[in-house]
């Protein structure tokens, strides 16, 4: 099948997007973290103490870097913090949350694991667990809004 480059206009109308949403324009951080799927079970990592957040377990991944997509930075997140290949399924939704020292937009994206095993650099703990166990641990705020509004929906 002939598979077509996008199209310059494409490409400008897509890195317009990405700025406008940055956080210059909105004081908003986009964060993305991946949902990863095993046995039924969801893939969750603890924060390192020192850290903002520290000791609260997440969905791994981190910011968006200006010009890069969330599919993008999801990708590169995982391989950095996690030793983990993975590519992103879809898209699940998003929330926004307001923290003390930061505002966020946290996007959750539905990936699978393409290859590697987990190594973890900025967490201290992982853990596969039952969406009926999600809610007796003790995630960040945002997080517990993605279980809530997208996970348990
Ligand atoms: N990665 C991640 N961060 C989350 C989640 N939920 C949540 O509230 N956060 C917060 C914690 C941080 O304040 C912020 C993301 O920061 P981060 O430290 O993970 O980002 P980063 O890896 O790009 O790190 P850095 O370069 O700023 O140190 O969002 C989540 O599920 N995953």
């Amino acid at each position: 099948m002939l598979k077509r480059e996008p199209s310059e206009n494409f490409k400008a109308v897509r890195k317009s997007f990405i700025r406008a949403n940055s956080p210059i324009f909105t004081g908003m951080v986009n964060v993305v973290c991946a949902i990863i799927q095993k046995d039924g079970k969801f893939l969750a990592c603890r924060r390192k103490q020192g850290k903002a957040r520290g000791g609260k377990w997440e969905f791994p991944g981190g910011k968006v870097k200006e010009d890069e997509s969330p599919e993008e930075a999801i990708e590169r997140e995982l391989h950095e913090e996690l030793s983990l290949d993975v590519k992103v399924d879809r898209m699940l939704g998003s929330v926004v949350h307001h923290y003390p020292d930061i505002s966020i937009r946290l996007i959750a994206m539905k990936c699978f694991v393409n290859g590697g095993t987990i190594s973890l650099t900025d967490h201290d703990e992982f853990r596969w667990i039952s969406l009926s166990k999600l809610k007796s641990v003790d995630f960040s705020e945002a997080d517990c809004r993605i279980i809530d509004e997208i996970l348990l929906v």
